[in-house]
């Protein structure tokens, strides 16, 4: 037994990340940190990134092609934007040995899962996941191995997910230190368009509108105070990723944009009316909710 299976008695022999990342490097680092993986391999299609992921640590070896980066892979972890999840499937599953579980942490799901489950074999086994863990930032320079602690991580079986490789994957997680919730695929998307991916189209149109507004010379936005900051953080993310997740996950996506422009359509009128009582009123349930939750 070698020094790392002595801290951990879940163990990956060899683990592939695909799309060395916040999400992927974070992965990597935390399970190198908790002893519970041997060789990890970085695969990628930008070099610099690889490179950077090397020289940090957060993988031993790094290669641009992915079919022979993951054929003694016992896990892969695909951690690329979501459109991109299902052709990088296709292009390694030929290649997988025989038992090898893919998995991922694609922030949308019904759609990637009902893209890749056709492409699988009888003898490689898919468990889609999404960490709820993240920050704005990207790339390899901002994966950190707290990443996950103490955050949850859902993952979506559906009716044809291997039993025996859903438990690999949920130990995987609890690994990292984070709390697995199992969640329908459908439920998984609407929460999520409600909870993460409105506040971050909100968030990106805020930055817009004011950014682009052009009454003074000055870029007014040098004149941000705290909560500007705190509210358009997620603004900083990254394009790709967010274009991704807002196609991927159209629908549920409009739905909450239109239940947004109710509320917001609704607060208009309050203002443009002056009735103070209906404005207090929907500061006041809005101030009372989230004191209750955050
Ligand atoms: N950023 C966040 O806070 C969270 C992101 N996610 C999901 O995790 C996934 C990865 O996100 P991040 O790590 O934040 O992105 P990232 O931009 O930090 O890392 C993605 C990496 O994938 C590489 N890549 C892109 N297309 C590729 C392809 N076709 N083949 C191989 N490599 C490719 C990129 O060059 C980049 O290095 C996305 O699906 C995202 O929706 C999930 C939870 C949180
Ligand atoms: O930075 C933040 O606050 C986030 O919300 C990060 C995030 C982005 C996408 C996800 O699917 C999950 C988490």
């Amino acid at each position: 037994m070698n020094k790392a299976q002595t801290q951990s008695d879940f163990f990956i022999p060899r683990l592939a990340v695909i799309g060395v990342g916040l999400i992927g490097g974070s992965l990597a680092l935390a399970l190198r940190e908790a002893g519970a993986v041997g060789e990890i391999v970085g695969i990628g299609r930008g070099l610099e990134n690889l490179q950077k992921a090397l020289d940090l640590g957060i993988v031993d070896r790094i290669t641009q092609d992915a079919a022979e980066g993951c054929r003694d892979a016992d896990v892969v972890f695909l951690a690329t934007p979501v459109r991109t999840l299902a052709d990088v499937a296709a292009a390694i599953i030929p290649s997988l040995k025989p038992g090898a579980i893919l998995t991922d942490g694609g922030s949308v799901k019904a759609q990637v899962a009902q893209e890749i489950e056709p492409l699988l074999r009888d003898d490689v086994f898919l468990v889609p996941g999404h960490p709820i863990a993240g920050t704005e930032k990207s790339g390899a320079e901002a994966a950190f191995a707290t990443l996950y602690q103490g955050r949850r991580c859902i993952l979506t079986p559906t009716k044809s997910t291997d039993q025996e490789a859903l438990l690999f994957i949920q130990r995987m997680w609890a690994t990292v230190g984070s709390e697995v919730v199992l969640m329908d695929v459908t439920k998984h998307d609407r929460v999520l368009a409600a909870i993460s991916h409105l506040p971050h189209m909100v968030a990106y149109s805020l930055v817009n509108a004011v950014g682009s507004y052009d009454r003074y010379e000055e870029n007014i936005l040098e004149y941000s105070a705290g909560g500007f900051r705190d509210f358009t953080r997620i603004a900083s993310s990254d394009p790709t990723m967010w274009r991704d997740i807002a196609l991927t996950n159209r629908d549920a996506l409009i739905e909450m944009m239109e239940r947004f422009e109710r509320f917001f359509g609704e607060l208009k009128e309050d203002v443009r009316q002056g009735d103070d009582g209906k404005l207090f009123d929907f500061f006041q349930r809005s101030k009372q909710m989230r004191d209750e939750i955050l």
